[in-house]
């Protein structure tokens, strides 16, 4: 079984996908990460983020691999973590350039669908590109003000800086980024976090008699 959970930059996709696998007791996959290790050794590298060939030989070099965990994912090049370098603001920056060359997409998706079910899988285009014959798809929401609210608690930025900052990746993500016309739109502004996750599983219990 694979449920998956998409949404816009910062709406609680890996908060909520961590709360939902762990109330299933499977683990969570963040796509999301795949693309930001590949932005983060690009850069390392020195390398242009539009070269998709350059990029893909670093990935061979590299190997970054998902460590998928219902409490949280960990990527991992060799013995090297990377997972606490893939959300500062200059991966954030970049990551978008990377996410729409068809290439690295081909690459993550191999990665994703390498991956033994079952699984929580969040992300953009789970539901309509890597997953489409998933069990139950969701899709979060939010707005811009909203989403900067919640993530100038964790980082040490003003808000209309961040709300800037997401509207932009918005705008760069948005095509890879529609809901499937299955999903279960979620506008996540209302709600807690506990609220969201409550909403999947009772959702999910409705998949299951369905
Ligand atoms: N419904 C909610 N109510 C309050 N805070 C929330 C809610 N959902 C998520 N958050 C908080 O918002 C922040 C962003 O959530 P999270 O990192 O899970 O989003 P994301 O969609 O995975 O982000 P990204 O696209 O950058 O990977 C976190 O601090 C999280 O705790
Ligand atoms: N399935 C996915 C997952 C992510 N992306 C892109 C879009 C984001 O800008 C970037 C980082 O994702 P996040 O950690 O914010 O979820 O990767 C994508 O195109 N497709």
């Amino acid at each position: 079984m694979i449920v998956t959970i998409d949404g816009v930059a910062a709406s609680g996709k890996s908060s909520v996908s961590s709360g939902v696998a762990r109330a299933l007791g499977i683990p969570y996959v963040s796509s999301g990460l795949l693309y930001r290790a590949a932005t983060l050794l690009g850069l390392e590298a020195g390398v242009d983020l539009h070269d998709a060939p350059a990029l893909l030989a670093l990935l061979d070099n590299h190997a970054p691999r998902l460590e998928p965990l219902a409490e949280g994912n960990r990527v991992w090049s060799g013995t090297r973590e990377l997972t606490d370098a893939l959300h500062s603001s200059r991966v954030d920056a970049g990551v978008s350039v990377v996410a729409v060359l068809p290439e690295l997409r081909a690459w993550v998706d191999a990665q994703l669908r390498a991956l033994p079910e079952p699984f929580v899988a969040e992300g953009r285009d789970m539901g309509t590109n890597v997953f489409p014959h998933a069990g139950a798809k969701f899709y979060l929401t939010a707005s811009p003000r909203i989403r900067a609210e919640r993530r100038a608690r964790e980082r040490p930025e003003d808000i209309p800086a961040i709300e800037a900052a997401l509207v932009r990746r918005d705008a760069k993500d948005q095509v890879q980024s529609a809901p499937a016309p299955d999903a279960q739109v979620i506008d996540t502004g209302p709600l807690t976090l506990e609220g969201v996750i409550g909403v999947i599983l009772e959702g999910l219990g409705e998949v299951g008699k369905a």
